[in-house]
């Protein structure tokens, strides 16, 4: 991805004066794959409900959204209202689009100062999401930055000195823009944590109090992720105003993503990829490492095999990190091998396959690592390689998630995760995204 124009602008359109302002956008062609009750399920509500600005629902509809999605139906009239959120929700689901949507109808373009930031855990999803607030605003006069490590601390400080009145960033960068006195956050009226039990993870937690200690008292806070350990309560104390909570997860994995395993030993796992690339009918995959080296040598080995593939990891240079990630989201390359650094937030529609060629530790990387699939209510399949000292985790994230994994069949059925296949209102032959009677979980 070219690295998104850090401060957008864009004049307001003259359609806004027509009645027929609808008909003259350019709205992307109709997504017509069939869509899971995640994010089908609707109350029936539509954007023009919420009386947002013309120029708002312009950018809106010509990003593609047609109605809000369960989640955005939950927390656009919310937040509006000024309440602090603590949201929720799926993979996948539009929870960006859940916080942005507000935090674009909120801002005062008239005005010259910050009135919102973003903070997210990595530099790709800053990129992204920087990218979607751009378009979602590209009617409006709003004026968004992306700020992140790796890139030049200068710049941002001399763009700072134009209007900016969106930030969205990773929180290392920000704090030290903040604590340089360059980014002035004394009227920044919204905070939005996405992935916030990241955020709020041992990992950020001392340079978040510090970036919080600058805001107004009177902010609102959003707090947004599919997962949400007990911890953030601490933070909910001390930083938040009666948060209105939505928890849009009675299930915990995305209905369309089929999830299989392969029991193996460690030296069968390139034999047994190379299987599965030669069977699947893969659009794009990730396939997830659990260290740095094992990304390299991964990468290195499906190469070999003659398969293209990119790798990415965090001890990349940014600029390299910013051209396999724009490339890859491109569809210049099939396969990406990568670290956790691409576990969350990330939204590439066009992966179907999901291998994690390493177990994760935890059930929450599990299930945002999956979640890479099956984006907005589509299919996908996940693969885990599986081997002896995996099977207490595979078995616990089972329960915890009380999500089914079935061994890997001999053949994978391509309505389950190959959009072609689908015929449209046809449900999808059986999936596996909550446990069913005489399951079986691998012996542990
Ligand atoms: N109302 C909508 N209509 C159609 N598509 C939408 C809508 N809202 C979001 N999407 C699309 O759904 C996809 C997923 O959205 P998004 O990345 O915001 O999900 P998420 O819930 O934040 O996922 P994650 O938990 O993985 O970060 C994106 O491609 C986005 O463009």
């Amino acid at each position: 991805m070219a690295a998104p124009a850090a401060i957008s602008s864009a004049t307001s359109h003259s359609a806004t004066e027509n009645g027929d302002w609808k008909g003259k956008l350019a709205i992307p062609p109709k997504d017509k794959r069939k869509q899971t009750e995640d994010v089908a399920r609707r109350k029936g509500n539509e954007f023009e409900d919420y009386c947002l600005k013309r120029d708002l629902l312009m950018g809106i509809f010509e990003k593609g959204y047609e109605a809000p999605s369960p989640i955005q139906e939950e927390s656009i009239p919310i937040a509006l209202a000024g309440r602090d959120i603590l949201a929720r929700a799926k993979n996948g689901t539009g929870k960006t689009g859940a916080y942005l949507i507000p935090l674009l109808e909120k801002i005062d373009t008239d005005k010259t100062h910050i009135q919102s930031l973003v903070i997210v855990p990595t530099r790709e999803l800053a990129l992204q999401t920087s990218q979607l607030c751009i378009e979602l605003g590209k009617h409006m006069n709003a004026r968004v930055m992306v700020t992140t490590g790796g890139t030049s601390l200068r710049d941002d400080i001399m763009r700072l000195d134009e209007t900016v009145h969106i930030i969205v960033a990773t929180p290392g960068r920000i704090l030290d823009l903040i604590e340089k006195g360059v980014a002035k956050m004394g009227a920044c009226q919204i905070l939005v944590l996405d992935e916030a039990d990241k955020l709020l993870s041992m990992d950020y937690q001392k340079t978040l109090d510090r970036i919080i200690s600058r805001l107004p008292s009177g902010r609102q806070v959003f707090l947004f992720s599919a997962t949400f350990p007990i911890s953030i309560q601490g933070f909910m104390d001390t930083h938040m105003r009666n948060p209105y909570k939505i928890n849009l997860m009675d299930e915990l994995t995305l209905k369309g993503v089929t999830q299989y395993y392969a029991y193996l030993e460690e030296r069968q796992k390139v034999h047994c990829l190379n299987t599965l690339f030669s069977k699947l009918q893969i659009n794009q995959s990730i396939i997830f490492c659990n260290s740095v080296q094992r990304v390299e040598l991964l990468a290195k080995k499906i190469t070999q095999l003659g398969y293209s593939c990119f790798f990415m990891h965090s001890k990349m240079a940014q600029h390299h990190r910013n051209r396999v990630f724009h490339d890859f989201r491109n569809g210049e390359c099939r396969n990406l091998v990568c670290t956790d650094l691409l576990t969350r937030g990330i939204d590439i529609q066009a992966v179907n396959v999901v291998i994690n060629f390493d177990f994760p530790k935890t059930s929450e990387t599990y299930l945002h690592r999956i979640g890479r699939s099956g984006r907005f209510g589509h299919l996908g399949l996940a693969i885990n390689l599986i081997t002896h000292d995996d099977r207490f985790n595979l078995f616990s994230t089972e329960q915890q998630l009380k999500t089914e994994i079935k061994p890997v069949p001999k053949e994978i059925d391509k309505r389950l995760y190959v959009a072609e296949y689908q015929v449209l209102n046809e449900a999808p032959p059986q999936t596996s995204s909550s446990k069913s009677e005489g399951a079986k979980p691998l012996k542990t």
